[in-house]
This record gives structure tokens, C-alpha cells and sequence, in this order.
């Protein structure tokens, strides 16, 4: 590394002339997720198929192409500055970099088309720069594999207003995730020869401009020239190239690191004495999964690349929120309130708090709980004590209140009225339970809202990278909200309110039999199996179920007085869904009947008028008195309805479940297990796994018998249920992963939480119903944020690939699951994910 540098030419020796006329340094800036460090890796001749968000900047060294006269056959390296394309990144260490280039790539996510404009302002603001004037520029229309990729030049050129640009340019239409493992796409390697030809063919007068910023930097700093080892990009400047000015914003740790690089122009001794020391070190964590990132400062580690990441100082305001964030030294305290007002501290910050090391599994739950940690758990939760709550019409929780994440965590009633939503058996409560989660995860939606810009993928993909406590709640907000908007039941799933009554009344008089319609029902049915599931899943875990179940059903029952069966609400549900449409078309409403099918049946009317078939609640206790379940056998699609909720139930082990994958799943209508899902059928071994989990049990698991589960149950539990804790906003992993929603590929599930599955889901219901496999909803978050996307990282999560394909233009939403699948640990799952999706189509378009 560092070859690149520092090299005086004028006390250069001819041999050292010869030497120096071979280090070329290269800059590679463009928009986050357009395949910067794709390319740069292609080049390299290490292709990957998925490559991680870069934080601040990256360098390695990449073979001189195969130009000239033996040009590439030598030992000679060009540096390559690859940038995070992140906006954070770009205001700030994008600057440090263009006075050290020879000219640079500009890499374009080509497929994109939404961020055109937002490539046309960066690159003509690259090519405004004095310190990149006359500099050679390589435009790298990128993705090209993908079909809505633009392909003209004059086109893109327009399109980026560089018709007139007079500087020696060029432009390349490739696809940087060649297929040819060995060599990077054909486009890229002619580019990037051009690129280096054009810079040799001027070499001496932009390397004496590259030289001069070094001499002056170098003089500045006088303690540069002892070479001090240490962060090349994260060391803090007073001013950054762009000439903000940073001054005593810019702390770092007043020790310098271990080591400083050669290459490290900044004077970090002089920081040291400026600013305020901040012993961060102590603090400094590393992120899980974060697979690129090295926190050790030694030089041990480095290899050919360096990061810029800085040690983690998680700005003020950020840390309010997380209880486990170690103290401030009294140094950091000192220098509090200026961190608070700058958020970021040091230059390699560009993220400090972007970055994943502000994360800890210590901090994950804490921003969350931190609304309702007053209130203790040792009120005893039991069955007859939520019973007893329930039925107290004064504490019975009130739809406002449960919804306003304020009132519940002032008032002890409010949170009591949690234990109940989640363990009560009735289905609506599971609604109630997402509720609490995406009022409590993710309440935050606003304030939790990732600020990790350039590591998502997606804008609220910064999650997933890095997740966070934050971040992780965030998944179940997008996941909720599309539900509630839905189908309307935002706030008043709690509401249940007495739909029963409506039901009832509305209610034609029981079916007794329709085992032909059971059958039917069976078939179409996705949930079937799930709801299975979920039956074997309490008949394990809990024992209370039943009562509470009959205890709810009891309730119902005094209201209602028409009701000659439980099943008869539930039977309306089947009927639209299960037995009169298979198609997946109409999936959408049917994943939702189920979720809400009991609460919601005031929002069903017609389908509650049905005659009802389905025997719900036979297994229950409650179903005694009317009996109803034997009759349609193991095959009545019970699960539908409890699906959803009990998908989270099942959560207790940090399995990331998806309670969405059930949308994805085409298989619902005829055998669980002969679907992709099946692997999740019935194991109850499956819980094991963390991603399988969730999924097995309440969706796919395949009772099919008549257990007596009762199809509410499921509903009725929260996901968060299984685990007392889990109530709160589970973390990053416990969260649904989207990809799974997504998941065409069984194999993937795992892989991945995503944060933003739910919305995903339910966003392109309507339009494409029909195929599980795709990501629904990823469209509609990949224009949220444009730069904020990718949860810092994990979201980049993995998952954005998946949604590529499905809507070429929207390409991704947002950041990266990448993160969350890197912090999940699971590089290697994210990979493989990227991998099968991307054969499809465009991982993700929307950075
Ligand atoms: N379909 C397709 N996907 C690509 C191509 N090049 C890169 N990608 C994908 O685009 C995503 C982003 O690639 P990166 O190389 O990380 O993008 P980047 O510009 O370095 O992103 P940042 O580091 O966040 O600035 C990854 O999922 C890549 O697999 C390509 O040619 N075709
Ligand atoms: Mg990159």
C-alpha cells in the first residue's frame, strides 16, 4: 500500500524517476450502490459478487492494465481510491481524496434511472473541481446486465449534462459483477487502459500537481514527516478539500492510534494538542458482521486496503439513546456539546455514527425499552391476570393509547394492556402486537430512522448493515405500517372492537358442514399449513392458549348472541380467500384476512356474511361448545389467519422470522411441505435455526390436523411473545428478515432479517400478487432517502439484491440490508443471496 504517495520527484534518482513514473493513484467516486467497488474489484482481478457498502474510503492496489510496452506484465500496482458512495461520504472524504488522484472513475449505476439526476449533480460537481480539473475521467455506465439499463451514450450523456465536457473522458457501458470470474468485464478493462494511458500520456504534470498538494500538506503537518502511523481517510482535518471547515469539530482521539501510514498527510499530533483528547478507544467496538472492517488500528491487519474508519464517537444525540454506550471520558464530556452540535466527530466520520461500530448487542435493545423500562416485569403476567385485565373494561387498553407510544409508556395500564395484546388469543390482538412493536421498535421510524447514509443500500437499509437499535426496530415499522394503511387497521387493530358483535349480527346462520369447501379451501389457502404450524408450535410452548382463547371466545360470546359457532367469524375468512379466489390475486387481502380475521371482521363485511365453514377455534377449549372442528379434518386452512401473528410469536430464538415470507410464498394452497417452504414445515427442529424458525412454525409447519390450536392463536401472539423480552423490538436478527419475504430461493431465508420486509410486502400486493418470490415492496422505499438508505449495513442487507430484479427502475430501496446481513454474520448468506437474486435481476437499485 501507500505506493502511491510520497514521493518527492524532485530528489527522485532517475531509477526512483522510473519508479515514481509508475505510481498512479486513481479515484473512483460515484453514487452509493453503483458499483464502485464492483468495478474496482473487477479490476483488481477479485471479482465478488457483492460487495459491501465502503465506508469513508478504500484503497487497494490493482495491476497495471495491459498497455504500452510491457505495461501489466510488471509488479507495477496503481492505487485505487474507492469512496463510499454514501452522501455523507461525498460531502466529506471525497474531498480528501481529489487532490491525490491522476484522474479518476466515475461510476454510474446505469439501471437507475431514478438517480440520474443525482448522478448528473455529482459528477459535474467532480468535474467542477479545481482539484480534479484536466484530470482524466472514466465514466463507467455500470449494470448494464440489467434491462432497463441505459445503453446510449448521447442519451447518457445528456442525461448527465456532459455533452460539451471538454477534459479528456471517456465513456464505458459494462457490467462490473462479470461473469468471468478471472477478469473484469472487457469494458472495464479498456476503460480503465484508456483511463491510465491518458494519465501516463500526461503523467508529469498531473502527478507534479498530486506531488505539490503532498509537499504542502506534508509542510503543514511537520509531524507527517515522522511518518506517523494511522487512518488514512479517518484522520480529522481543520479543513476538509472542499474547505469546510471543520476546526475544533474535528476530534479525535487525542492518543493517536498505534500506527499511523506513511500516507497519512494530516497532522494528527497536532489534533491531538488542539482538540479535546477523547479516549474512544476503550469504547471502540467492533460491529458484528461487518466483514470488512477492521478495528484494530495496527498495521498488522492491513493488507492492501485500508479504511478509513474511524474509532466509533457516537454523536450526543445518538447516544441518547442507547443506555449501554460506555460513558463519556471526561475528555468526550468535555467536548460533548460540541459533538452534539456536529454530530460527527473527525473527518473519518464521515460517519462515525454512520458507521456500525456505534452498535453493539448491547445497545440493540436499549433504545426501544427504554420507554418502557420503568415499569418492571414482575407484575405477573398470568393468563388469568391478562384474563382478569381484559375484562376490566377500566383497563382494557384503548386503541389510542396502545397506539400512542407516549400514553403507553407513561401509563402502567397502557403497558399492561401490552401483555395482553400479545398474549391474548384473540387474532386481532396480533395486530396488536405488531402494533406494539412498530410503535415501540420502530416508533422511532422518524427518530430511529437510520443515519447511516451510504451503507444501506436502501434508505432504510442502514439497519440492516449495522444494525441497530434503531435500525433493527425499524423493519417491523415499515413492516406495520403497510399493514395497518392496508387494510385500515392502523390503530384500531386493538379495536376489536367488538367486531364480533357485527359479525354476529351480520352473520348468516352457521354452516354446519361444508367439507367440500374445507377442501377448497385447503388448496388455495397459503396459510394453511402456517397455521399448522403455529398449532404445533403453542401446543409445545404454551399451555395457556386454550384458556385465554375461550376466555376471549367467552367475551365474544356474551356480546354476541347470533353466534351459534366461533368458527362462523372465521369461516368468513376462509371463504373469500381460501375457497371462492385461489388465485394470488387476491392474496394480498387474504394474508390480511388473516392476520386480522378476527378483529377485522368489521372491515370484511362481505366476507363475513359468508357462511362460515371454518372451525377456527375447534382445538380450543371454547370450540367444545360448538364443535365445529372435526368436521373439516387436518386440511381446513386454520393457519391463515393466525399466520401472521404467530410468525412472530415464534420468534423467541433470535431467528429472524419473516412474517412476511408467507406472503412470498406461492404454496399455500396445496401442500406446505411441497413447497419451498417446506423445509419449514413441521420441524420443530427448525426452531434451532434462527432464520428457519419463525417461519416454520407458525407458517409453514404443517399441522394440518384439527389440533386444537386455535387458528387465533397464532394471531394472537405477538412475535415477540415467545420470549418475555421479545415484546420489545426484537433485534436485527429477530426481525423478519424482507429477504425472506422475498426469498424466491428457500435457501436464502436464513440469510437474512431485513428491517423492511413487511412494507415490502405489501406494497406491490395488488400488482403482483401472484408470485411469492418477489419482493414486493421494495419499491417503495427506495425513494425515501436516497442517501440514506442501507442500515448502514446490514441492510445492505443482502436483500437489496432481491428486489432488484423485480422492478428494474426502483432498484433499490434503500441500504442495505447489506449491513444487517454483514452484522447477522452472515456475509457468506448475504452473499449467496445476492448471488441467486442478482442471476435474476438488479439487486438494488435505490441506494
Ligand atoms: N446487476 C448488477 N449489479 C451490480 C453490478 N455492479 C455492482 N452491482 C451490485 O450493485 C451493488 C453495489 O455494488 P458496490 O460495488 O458495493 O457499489 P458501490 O458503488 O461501491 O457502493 P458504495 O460502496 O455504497 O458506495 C452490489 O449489490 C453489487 O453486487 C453490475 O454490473 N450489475
Ligand atoms: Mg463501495
Amino acid at each position: 500500500m501507500g505506493s502511491a504517495s510520497c514521493k518527492n520527484s524532485k530528489s527522485a534518482t532517475p531509477a526512483a524517476k522510473n519508479e515514481e513514473a509508475k505510481k498512479i493513484t486513481i479515484g473512483v467516486f460515484g453514487l452509493d450502490d453503483a458499483g464502485k467497488t464492483t468495478a474496482v474489484k473487477a479490476i483488481e482481478g477479485d471479482p465478488v459478487k457483492e460487495a459491501e457498502p465502503t465506508i469513508g474510503t478504500d484503497k487497494l492496489m490493482v495491476p497495471y492494465p495491459a498497455i504500452g510496452k510491457g505495461k501489466g506484465k510488471s509488479k507495477e500496482r496503481i492505487e485505487m481510491i474507492d469512496v463510499g458512495g454514501g452522501k455523507r461520504f461525498r460531502d466529506r472524504t471525497w474531498g480528501e481524496c481529489y487532490d491525490k488522484v491522476h484522474g479518476f472513475i466515475f461510476v454510474v449505476d446505469a439501471s437507475n434511472k431514478s438517480r440520474i439526476g443525482e448522478n448528473k449533480t455529482i459528477l459535474n460537481d467532480l468535474l467542477d473541481n479545481s482539484k480534479l480539473q484536466d484530470k482524466p475521467v472514466l465514466i463507467l455506465a455500470n449494470k448494464q446486465d440489467k434491462k432497463n439499463a441505459i445503453k446510449d451514450e448521447d442519451y447518457l450523456k445528456d442525461k448527465l449534462e456532459i455533452e460539451d465536457l471538454k477534459r479528456k473522458h471517456r465513456i464505458e457501458f459494462c457490467t462490473a459483477i462479470g461473469k468471468d470470474k478471472s477478469k473484469a468485464d472487457d469494458a472495464i478493462r479498456q476503460g480503465f487502459s484508456w483511463l491510465i494511458g491518458e494519465i501516463e500520456s500526461d503523467y508529469q504534470k498531473l502527478n507534479a500537481r498530486v506531488n505539490k498538494t503532498k509537499t504542502s500538506t506534508e509542510s503543514k503537518s511537520p509531524a507527517s514527516t515522522k511518518k506517523p502511523r494511522g487512518r488514512l481517510h479517518s484522520e480529522p482535518s481543520d479543513m476538509d478539500d472542499d474547505g469546510i471547515v471543520y476546526g475544533k469539530s474535528r476530534q479525535k482521539s487525542s492518543s493517536p492510534p498505534p500506527s499511523y501510514r506513511v500516507l497519512d498527510t494530516r497532522s494528527s499530533q497536532n489534533l491531538s494538542t488542539r482538540l479535546p483528547q477523547l479516549d474512544i478507544n476503550k469504547s471502540k467496538r467492533k460491529p458484528s458482521g461487518y466483514n470488512t472492517y477492521s478495528d484494530n488500528d495496527d498495521d498488522k491487519d492491513v493488507t492492501n486496503r485500508s479504511f478509513s474508519r474511524p474509532n466509533v464517537v457516537v454523536p450526543m444525540s445518538d447516544r441518547t439513546n442507547r443506555a449501554s454506550s460506555p460513558p463519556l471520558s471526561s475528555a468526550a464530556a468535555a467536548t460533548a456539546g460540541f459533538n452534539k452540535k456536529k454530530k460527527v466527530v473527525g473527518t473519518g466520520a464521515v460517519g462515525n455514527y454512520d458507521l456500525p461500530t456505534n452498535k453493539s448487542t448491547l445497545n440493540e435493545p436499549k433504545p426501544f425499552r427504554s420507554t418502557y423500562e420503568p415499569f418492571p416485569d414482575d407484575i405477573p403476567w398470568t393468563s388469568s391476570s391478562i384474563r382478569s385485565t381484559k375484562l376490566d373494561s377500566t383497563l382494557t387498553p384503548k386503541p389510542s393509547m396502545i397506539n400512542d407510544p407516549l400514553k403507553r409508556s407513561v401509563s402502567p395500564l397502557v403497558r399492561d394492556s401490552k401483555p395482553i395484546t400479545s398474549t391474548l388469543s384473540k387474532p386481532g390482538k396480533i395486530n396488536d402486537d405488531d402494533e406494539y412493536g412498530y410503535k415501540y421498535g420502530l416508533l422511532s421510524s422518524d427518530k430511529n430512522k437510520p443515519s447511516y447514509p451510504s451503507l444501506n443500500r436502501t434508505k432504510d437499509d442502514d439497519s440492516f448493515k449495522y444494525p441497530s437499535p434503531s435500525s433493527t426496530t425499524k423493519p417491523l415499522t415499515n413492516l406495520r405500517k403497510p399493514l395497518s394503511s392496508n387494510h385500515g387497521l392502523d390503530d384500531d387493530d386493538y379495536g376489536r372492537k367488538s367486531p364480533s358483535i357485527i359479525r354476529r349480527s351480520n352473520l348468516p346462520p352457521p354452516v354446519t358442514t361444508t367439507p367440500t369447501t374445507t377442501t377448497t379451501a385447503k388448496k388455495t389457502n397459503r396459510y394453511d399449513d402456517n397455521s399448522d404450524n403455529d398449532n404445533d408450535y403453542y401446543k409445545k410452548t404454551t399451555t395457556n392458549t386454550p384458556k385465554r382463547l375461550d376466555s376471549d371466545d367467552d367475551d365474544d360470546r356474551n356480546k354476541s348472541k347470533p353466534y351459534d359457532r366461533l368458527s362462523d367469524r372465521f369461516k368468513t375468512n376462509d371463504d373469500p380467500y381460501g375457497t371462492t379466489s385461489k388465485s394470488f390475486s387476491s392474496k394480498p387481502k387474504s394474508r390480511f384476512a388473516d392476520d386480522d380475521d378476527d378483529d377485522n371482521d368489521k372491515y370484511k363485511p362481505a366476507i363475513k356474511t359468508r357462511p362460515k365453514i371454518s372451525d377456527d377455534d375447534d382445538d380450543l377449549p371454547s370450540s367444545s361448545k360448538y364443535d365445529t372442528r372435526p368436521k373439516y379434518g387436518s386440511d381446513y386452512p386454520t393457519s391463515s389467519f393466525s399466520k401472521p401473528t404467530s410468525r412472530f410469536k415464534q420468534d423467541d430464538n433470535d431467528r429472524p422470522s419473516s412474517p412476511y415470507r408467507s406472503t412470498t410464498l406461492p404454496k399455500y394452497g396445496e401442500d406446505n411441505r411441497s413447497t419451498s417452504l417446506s423445509r419449514f414445515n413441521n420441524n420443530d427442529n427448525n426452531r434451532t435455526s434462527s432464520t428457519t424458525k419463525p417461519s416454520t412454525h407458525s407458517k409453514f409447519s404443517d399441522d394440518d390436523d384439527d389440533r386444537p390450536s386455535s387458528k387465533w392463536k397464532p394471531s394472537t401472539y405477538s412475535k415477540f411473545d415467545g420470549d418475555d423480552d421479545d415484546r420489545r423490538p426484537a433485534p436485527l436478527s429477530k426481525i423478519p428478515s424482507r429477504s425472506k419475504l422475498n426469498e424466491e430461493n428457500d435457501d436464502d431465508n436464513r440469510s437474512f432479517s431485513s428491517k423492511k420486509p413487511s412494507s415490502s410486502r405489501f406494497d406491490d400486493d395488488d400488482d403482483r400478487p401472484t408470485t411469492l418470490s418477489r419482493a414486493p415492496a421494495r419499491s417503495r422505499f427506495d425513494d425515501d432517502d436516497d442517501d440514506d438508505r442501507r442500515p448502514g449495513t446490514l441492510a445492505k442487507v443482502p436483500s437489496r439484491s432481491k428486489f432488484d430484479d423485480d422492478d428494474d427502475d426502483d432498484d433499490r430501496p434503500i441500504s442495505s440490508s447489506r449491513p444487517s446481513t454483514s452484522k447477522l454474520g452472515t456475509s457468506g448468506a448475504r452473499n449467496d443471496y445476492t448471488s441467486a437474486n442478482r442471476s435474476r435481476t438488479n439487486p438494488y437499485s435505490d441506494y
